[in-house]
C-alpha cells in the first residue's frame, strides 16, 4: 500500500542573510506498509519519526527539502496527490494536540471526518469507546485535558474511513485501558484491510498489536523485524540497537546501553550506532552500512548474519 524508497529529508537554517546551513534528519529510508498490517516505527526522541510521518502526508515545513520516492497503491506520491489523499485515504493522528481547530466544538470536528452514514451517531459511538463523556462533544479544545485531546485525535482518524492511518505517538499520557482500546482499534482497522503505521517509543505496547517493527536510529531504519522475533534474549533480531532496546525493557533485565544517539546523525561517517556498539570494528566507521534483506527482514549492519 505504501512504499518508501530512499527517503531523505533535510532542514535549512539561515543564521544570517549569507550563512545557510543544512541539517539532514532522514537518510535514505526504506519502509513498506502493506494492507492488513500494523507496522510499528520505534525510535528514541529525535530519530526522525514525526518528520517521516509529515513527509508521507506532504506537510513538511517550508524549510525542509526531501528526496527519494514514495508510492501509494503503486502510484507515486506527488505533492498534489498527497493533498488529495490527506484526510481521505491517508489519515494522521498527530503527535501534537495543537492540530485541533481551537474555535470548533470537538464533536463537530470529529463528525467532519466521517464520509458516509450518520456522522453524529458514529462520533458518539467512538467517544463512548474511548470513554469520552457525552458532554465532551460540546467542548472546545481548550476545555480538554491532554489525555482527552489525544482520545479525540485518535477518534477522528479511526472513523475517517482512511485506508492508511499514520498514528504519531497516539498513546502517551493515556491510562492503560484507553491505550488498550486505541491499540485494539488500530489492530481492528488493519484486520479490516487498512494499513497502519504506529509511531511510538513504547516497544512493549507496540508488540501487542504490530505485525512488523521498523526501528529508527539517527534518521535511518536500522532494522525491520517481525513482532514474534522479539523473544528471549533477542537472538532472532538482526541489529545490535534493536537487541539493546529489547534488553532495556524491565522484563528483560533493564540492561541499558551507554551513550546517546548522535544529534541529526549527519556529523559522522560510517554507522551512526558504531560509537555505542559492542560489536563495532574499524570497518564500521568507514562507510554507512547499506540496507539489506536478511531472514525476511531488513538490516543496516555489516556484521549482521
Ligand atoms: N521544522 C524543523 N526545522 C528544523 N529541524 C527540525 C524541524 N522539525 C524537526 N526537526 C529536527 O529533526 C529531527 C527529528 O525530529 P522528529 O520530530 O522527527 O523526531 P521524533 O523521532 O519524532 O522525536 P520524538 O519522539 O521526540 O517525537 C530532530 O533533530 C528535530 O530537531
Ligand atoms: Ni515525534
Amino acid at each position: 500500500m505504501l512504499v518508501i524508497d530512499g527517503l531523505s529529508v533535510e532542514f535549512m537554517h539561515y543564521s544570517s542573510a549569507l550563512r545557510r546551513s543544512t541539517m539532514q534528519v532522514i537518510h535514505g529510508l526504506q519502509l513498506n506498509v502493506n494492507a492488513g498490517e500494523v507496522v510499528a516505527v520505534l525510535g528514541s526522541s529525535g530519530s526522525g519519526k514525526s518528520v517521516l510521518a509529515h513527509a508521507i502526508l506532504g506537510i513538511l515545513p517550508a524549510n525542509a527539502r526531501f528526496s527519494g520516492r514514495m508510492f501509494f497503491d503503486g502510484v507515486e506520491l506527488t505533492p498534489a496527490r498527497q493533498a488529495e489523499l490527506r484526510g481521505r485515504e491517508i489519515a494522521l493522528v498527530p503527535q501534537s494536540v495543537q492540530y485541533l481547530d481551537p474555535l470548533m466544538r470537538v464533536g463537530q470536528q470529529v463528525r467532519y471526518a466521517v464520509k458516509s452514514g450518520d456522522a453524529a451517531a458514529a462520533q458518539r459511538q467512538i467517544f463512548a469507546r474511548y470513554r469520552l463523556a457525552k458532554a465532551v462533544e460540546r467542548f472546545f479544545p481548550f476545555q480538554l485535558s491532554g489525555g482527552m485531546a489525544r482520545r479525540v485525535l485518535v477518534s477522528t482518524a479511526s472513523i475517517s474511513g482512511a485506508r492508511l492511518v499514520i498514528a504519531d505517538e497516539p498513546t502517551p499520557g493515556l491510562d492503560p485501558a484507553v491505550i488498550k482500546a486505541a491499540l485494539g482499534r488500530f489492530r481492528e482497522l488493519a484486520d479490516q484491510g487498512c494499513g497502519v503505521m504506529l509511531i511510538t517509543h513504547d516497544i512493549a505496547s507496540a508488540l501487542t498489536v504490530a505485525d512488523r517493527v521498523a526501528v529508527m536510529y539517527a534518521g535511518v531504519t536500522v532494522e525491520v523485524a517481525r513482532s514474534e522475533e522479539f523473544t528471549n534474549e533477542g537472538d532472532r533480531l538482526r541489529h545490535p540497537y534493536t537487541r539493546a532496546l529489547w534488553q532495556a525493557l524491565p522484563q528483560n533485565g533493564f540492561i541499558p546501553i551507554p551513550g546517546a544517539q548522535p544529534r541529526y546523525g549527519a556529523a559522522h561517517t560510517g554507522c551512526a550506532f558504531a560509537p555505542r556498539c559492542l560489536s563495532a570494528t574499524a570497518d564500521c566507521s568507514t562507510a554507512k552500512p547499506e540496507a539489506r534483506e536478511l531472514r525476511g527482514g531488513l538490516v543496516r549492519c555489516i556484521h549482521a548474519s
